[in-house]
């Protein structure tokens, strides 16, 4: 799905601002509504959740509505229109002149459709969004239908407790850490395109020798013949092609390399008929050889982190400022990667990243699937035909950008309760996934902190990634313990011949917290705790890599376990550096992307 881009055959018309706002219910929304009344403003594109001070926002449960109108201009008049949603989290009912024209479920990938016949150019178009928030074993992410949210408290079976759980309000228990913000959570855009229009590319780049190969195919609609010039970061003509599909070698090409190395990027020009559309690549190759991960044939090393799309006010809105200072911390840091936990982020991060060389690990919101020994979620959840569909919109949407480097299937399933029904379902997932991706990368999930042994999934991964806590969930305040569990567990690994990385690690500090010997929650433990764990990975050549929980501070649910959200961030969600922050920015400064215990 191409991202929506102004040039002498296109214009864009950003629907940013204040829109019509008003809290709905649980009950669905019909095929037809009228104009919104009594409403209050709302800034799109961020979530809902923080805008008010009003736990009737923070804590909403069902269906929240957004109108605005929009004058379409004359000169649309002769394109083709496309109405584009960026994300709606989780769930999407659009509405144009009150009536029902499309619904989307799913709150982390765009889905868009053609308005020409109904928005008339010249015209006022009355655009209607419902957004439902609620979570479910139904949706992805998985929200509990019963009992407490993820490491929520509970005192099961007391009479009075479970009474009050009977007599409380529906709310969302999510089964995750993460605050679930939502609504229009991304950019909306009115889009033209000429009537014979190019619809959707798929650029395949490798390395011959000194040349670089592109395999391209366009997708197109209507009569033209499809022309593709390559353009150097110079903007010079280095190569040319006819035909909607083929194979275009770049001479002596500059390849796409991580930050410090050079994250060259090119430009393909594709017109067909009146239309036009750029869409930069990288001559960059993927594989897995060994136990070694290879970017342009040479073993990397993933230093960073897990993320999340998180900010004050905004929520998990859009926030290209964040974006940018994030990436720029990326690099004070010397990191070189992370994972888009838990869930795809916006198109506009994977953009910056193929520019500033950030390597990233691409996850779908699969998180949540579990509940103990209690239920095999394989059994009683009903994701399997949306996570294929989430699958699919990820990869169909960033399956062109040099940055990604392998696709994570989801987040800490259990896969050791129901073992036997945990690998048909992923097994199955993991061979689906392999066919949708035009450039075969790695595919893996991200294992929690389990009974390895029993575990049959993890092991079968193009790399194993594991979360691990020893010394903060187990093994608490004991670092000594927790490099004995620590090194047990990487002995098995070890047999498995796969490379092993840990994609989560890390403890909650509360900045401002100091002591002199380290206990939990100080600064001095969260790096502590690193430094002696990471010294136990530098011992093991299978090792390929170490990105922290998390880069910053983040919102989470309400609970006993989180003071004020997610402490276990390197930076203060203001961005403020930990203890932590500065002990990796010196450790990783000597580690080399690549060839590091090479
Ligand atoms: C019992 C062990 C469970 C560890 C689970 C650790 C969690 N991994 C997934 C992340 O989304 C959470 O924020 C992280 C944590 O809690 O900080």
């Amino acid at each position: 799905m191409l991202y929506p881009r102004i040039n002498k055959a296109r214009t864009v018309m950003d629907l940013a601002g204040l829109w019509e706002f008003k809290l709905g219910d649980a009950n669905p929304p019909g095929d037809t509504c009228g104009r919104l009344t009594g409403g209050e403003r709302i800034a799109v594109p961020a979530s809902y959740n923080d805008q008010k001070e009003d736990p009737a926002y923070k804590n909403h449960y069902g269906w929240a509505w957004y109108e605005r109108d929009i004058a379409v201009p004359a000169f649309f008049k002769g394109q083709r229109l496309f109405l584009r949603f960026d994300a709606v989290t989780h769930k999407a009912r659009i509405y144009l002149n009150g009536r029902l024209a499309m619904e989307h479920k799913g709150g982390f990938l765009p889905f868009e459709l053609e308005v020409t016949e109904l928005a008339e150019p010249g015209e006022t178009l009355r655009l209607t969004v419902a957004a439902d928030n609620r979570i479910s074993r139904s949706t992805l992410p998985v929200g509990n239908e019963d009992g407490t949210a993820f490491f929520g408290s509970d005192n099961p079976g007391v009479p009075s407790v479970e009474a009050a759980k009977r007599w409380r309000k529906p709310a969302n228990l999510p089964n995750f850490d993460f605050f679930n913000y939502a609504g229009i959570n991304r950019p909306v855009r009115l889009y033209t395109t000429p009537v014979s229009c190019i619809r959707d590319l798929t650029l395949t780049p490798s390395i011959v020798g000194t040349d670089g190969i592109l395999t391209y195919e366009a997708q197109t609609e209507g009569e033209g013949d499809v022309h593709v010039e390559i353009l150097d970061m110079e903007g010079d003509r280095v190569a040319e092609a006819e035909g909607a599909s083929g194979r275009i070698t770049i001479p002596a090409a500059r390849l796409w390399w991580p930050w410090p190395g050079t994250p060259y990027l090119y430009t393909a020009r594709f017109t067909f008929g009146e239309d036009i559309y750029e869409e930069t690549f990288g001559i960059r190759t993927v594989k897995v050889e060994g136990t070694r991960f290879l970017i342009n044939g040479k073993p990397f090393y993933f230093k960073g982190f897990g993320k999340h799309e998180d900010s004050p006010f905004r929520g998990r809105g859009l926030d290209l400022c964040l974006d940018v200072k994030d990436v720029n911390l990326i690099h004070w840091l010397n990191a070189n990667s992370f994972r888009t936990s838990h869930y795809p982020y916006a198109e506009e991060m994977y953009q910056l990243c193929d520019r500033e060389g950030i390597v990233i690990i691409d996850e779908v919101p699969a998180v949540g699937i579990g509940a103990g020994e209690r239920c095999n979620p394989y059994e009683t959840f009903s994701i399997r035909e949306h996570h294929e569909q989430v699958l699919r919109d990820m990869i169909r949407r960033d399956k062109n950008h040099p940055c990604v480097v392998m696709w994570s299937m989801g987040n800490e399933p259990d896969t050791e309760h129901f073992p036997e029904s945990a690998y048909e379902y992923w097994h199955s997932l993991y061979e689906y996934t392999h066919t949708l991706d035009p450039q075969n990368r790695p595919v893996t999930f991200v294992c929690c902190q389990n009974n390895y042994e029993r575990d049959l999934v993890t092991r079968t991964m193009d790399v194993v990634c594991i979360n691990r806590y020893y010394g903060w969930y187990n093994l608490s305040g004991d670092l000594d313990a927790a490099c004995y569990a620590l090194n047990m567990e990487l002995d098995f690994w070890e047999k498995t011949g796969k490379p092993v990385m840990i994609t989560e690690y890390g403890a909650d500090a509360v900045a401002g917290i100091h002591q002199c010997v380290p206990e939990m929650f100080s600064e001095e433990y969260q790096a502590e705790y690193y430094s002696r764990q990471n010294r136990e990975f530098d011992q093991r050549p299978f090792f390929i890599g170490e990105q922290v929980w998390n880069f910053a501070d983040f919102a989470a649910f309400q609970g006993c376990m989180r003071v004020d959200g997610n402490k276990k961030g390197l930076f203060t969600r203001e961005r403020r550096p930990k203890l932590a922050a500065h002990y990796f920015r010196k450790r990783w400064e000597k580690i080399p992307n690549f060839d590091y215990k090479a």
